[in-house]
């Protein structure tokens, strides 16, 4: 469990992270979100103890990180995945890393292995891909078998099947029961690897909920609705006091069961070709809520209050 009260980071004017308080649950994959120059980077080395709090307090199992007897044994942590692993072997690196820690070197064989660089142990790290670097980094923050895990942006730049497997990784730690929280700019992939989703913009707290209550509080759902009888089926609508919005050849209707639809056609004898329900996707729940937070906007586009009404493009849930 990581524990953030009123965690607070000034540089200057600037209030990188403002009166943050929340917890991060052992046995689930935590997302961290928030648009660039959020505060997660700062917030994550506030964590680990490499920046000092201006305010509030931040605890690991109840602990400040300078306190931890064993830090390595307690939270496992890959925060610049680009970082250079100099000129030492994979091995070495990892050997090093074990021995300053009082780790056992049958270790470094485990965490080699679980990342999958085994073959390649003795070659010269900074000779890696992006990928090999990113799992090495990875096998580092393994390397106590800790109870909390924290990776701050861990798929950039991987290809498809590397991003499978630290998907794969971080759903059997949390398994495992630890603590898994991760930073992430992909939203597609964050959908399908988190849980729970704690967002933050400005350095503020804008959530902090299930992802299925994150999407639904922070959406629009309604049914998506196709037929050859337009004319006749909006005069059912009508009937019933139901209202549908109408984009091309489809209608959209709020506020009704995808069921209630199909047996007021059925009852009419009406013919449908669709009816589907739709729900954001996590991007786009994303996007509205920290609409208003975004620090950097980029000019091509329209700005966040010009952007197509809330509901247009929306994709099947
Ligand atoms: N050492 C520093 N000195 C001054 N300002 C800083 C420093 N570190 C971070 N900041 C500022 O604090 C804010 C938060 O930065 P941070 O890197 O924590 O955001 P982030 O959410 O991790 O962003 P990104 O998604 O782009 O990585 C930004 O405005 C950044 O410019």
């Amino acid at each position: 469990m990581i524990s953030l009260e009123g965690l607070t980071k000034r540089y200057g004017e600037k209030v990188a992270v403002n009166n943050l308080t929340f917890e991060v649950r052992p046995g689930i994959v935590t997302g961290f979100l928030g648009p660039n120059g959020a505060g997660k980077s700062t917030t994550m080395r506030m964590i680990l103890g490499l920046d000092h709090p201006t305010s509030g307090d931040v605890r690991i199992e109840g602990r400040h990180y300078a306190e931890l007897r064993d830090p390595l044994k307690s939270i496992g942590a890959l925060l610049d995945a680009t970082a250079n692993h100099g000129g030492r072997s994979a091995y070495h690196h990892l050997l090093c890393l074990a021995q300053s820690n009082g780790l056992p070197e049958r270790r470094v064989h485990e965490v080699l292995d679980i990342v999958g660089l085994t073959a390649v142990a003795k070659k010269k790290a900074k000779g890696f891909s992006m990928g090999m670097g990113q799992r090495l980094g990875i096998a580092a923050a393994l390397l106590g078998d800790p109870r909390i895990l924290m990776f701050d942006e861990p798929v950039n730049g991987l290809d498809p099947e590397g991003i499978h497997w630290i998907r794969t990784l971080m759903q059997r730690l949390a398994s495992e029961g630890r603590t898994v929280f991760v930073s992430s700019h992909l939203m597609s992939e964050m959908a399908l690897t988190a849980e729970h989703l704690i967002v933050i913009g400005q350095g503020r707290l804008l959530s902090d909920l299930s992802m299925a209550d994150f999407i639904r509080q922070n959406s629009r759902s309604y049914v998506r609705v196709r037929t050859p009888e337009r004319e006749r089926f909006l005069d059912v609508l009508r009937s019933a006091g139901l209202t549908a919005m109408e984009t091309g050849d489809v209608l959209e209707l709020d506020g009704v069961a995808a069921e209630q639809i199909g047996e007021l056609a059925a009852r009419h004898g009406l013919v449908l070709h669709e009816l589907s329900p739709q729900q954001a996707s996590l991007e786009e729940a994303f996007m509205r809520l920290t609409a208003e937070s975004v620090e950097y906007h980029a000019h091509s586009g329209p700005a966040a209050d010009e952007q197509a009404p809330w509901g247009a493009g929306w994709k099947k849930g």
